[in-house]
């Protein structure tokens, strides 16, 4: 593959991504972190509803059946939304390691159409860390887990504190966040990162 950004390729000095101890066991599904998050929540209607489980090392696995609401073209899926599983799947790698990052640069190949109706098997895994930044990788295979590669991508993803969401929510999402107990579990989990 070429055509990479610089941004994308691990400085010299990026060590490689350890699986937190706590983390979901390889085989364990990785619950929302958010009920109305686009990609994995229950309570966005017309969300992605990706289901996500841990992998081996700091690598997901998930799955994605594409929905008459995601075409971009007749009876095709729409890039961004292509774009938003492989972001989605990458941001759930963090779960692994136990970070709260956000996605600061994400880099797609759309190598093939996705018409609706189709189950895209993805794939990611964390490659190299350097302070804040965490370098991953993903794929999304059509036909079955082991069919021909359709989009793939490269990622940067930047840890954040907390707040960096309490700073920049809107206020009426903050505070429903912060009154229901599920939520402030995942939040909890996350905080606590020896
Ligand atoms: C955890 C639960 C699971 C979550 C799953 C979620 C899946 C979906 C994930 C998403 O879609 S997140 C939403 C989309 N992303 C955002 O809204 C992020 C918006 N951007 C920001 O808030 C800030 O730009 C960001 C926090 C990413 C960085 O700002 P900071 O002020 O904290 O960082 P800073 O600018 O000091 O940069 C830190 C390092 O990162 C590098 N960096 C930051 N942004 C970059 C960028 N965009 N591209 C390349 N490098 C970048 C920067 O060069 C620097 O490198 P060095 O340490 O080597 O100097």
């Amino acid at each position: 593959m070429s055509g990479r950004t610089t941004a994308l390729t691990p400085p010299a000095d990026a060590v490689k991504p350890e699986r937190h101890p706590d983390a979901p066991a390889p085989g364990e599904i990785i619950g929302t972190h958010y009920d109305r998050c686009f990609g994995c929540g229950d309570g966005a209607p017309h969300g992605l509803h990706l289901v996500t489980r841990a992998g081996e090392g700091v690598r997901v696995t998930a799955e994605f059946t594409v929905q008459e609401a995601h075409q971009g073209a007749p009876g095709l899926a729409h890039g961004g939304v292509l774009a938003s599983a492989l972001d989605e799947t990458l941001g759930t790698l963090n779960w692994l390691l136990r970070v709260i990052a956000v996605t600061g640069r994400l880099e797609t190949d759309f190598v093939r159409p996705v018409p609706v109706g189709t189950v895209l098997h993805l794939e990611a895994e964390a490659v190299a860390v350097a302070d804040r930044k965490i370098y991953s990788t993903a794929t999304g295979r059509i036909g079955g887990p082991d069919g021909p590669v359709a989009v793939r991508a490269d990622a940067l993803f930047i840890e954040v504190k907390v707040d960096h969401f309490m700073d920049n929510g809107r206020p009426a999402e903050i505070d429903a966040a912060l009154a229901d107990p599920d939520q402030l579990k995942v939040a909890r989990a996350f905080e606590v990162n020896p």
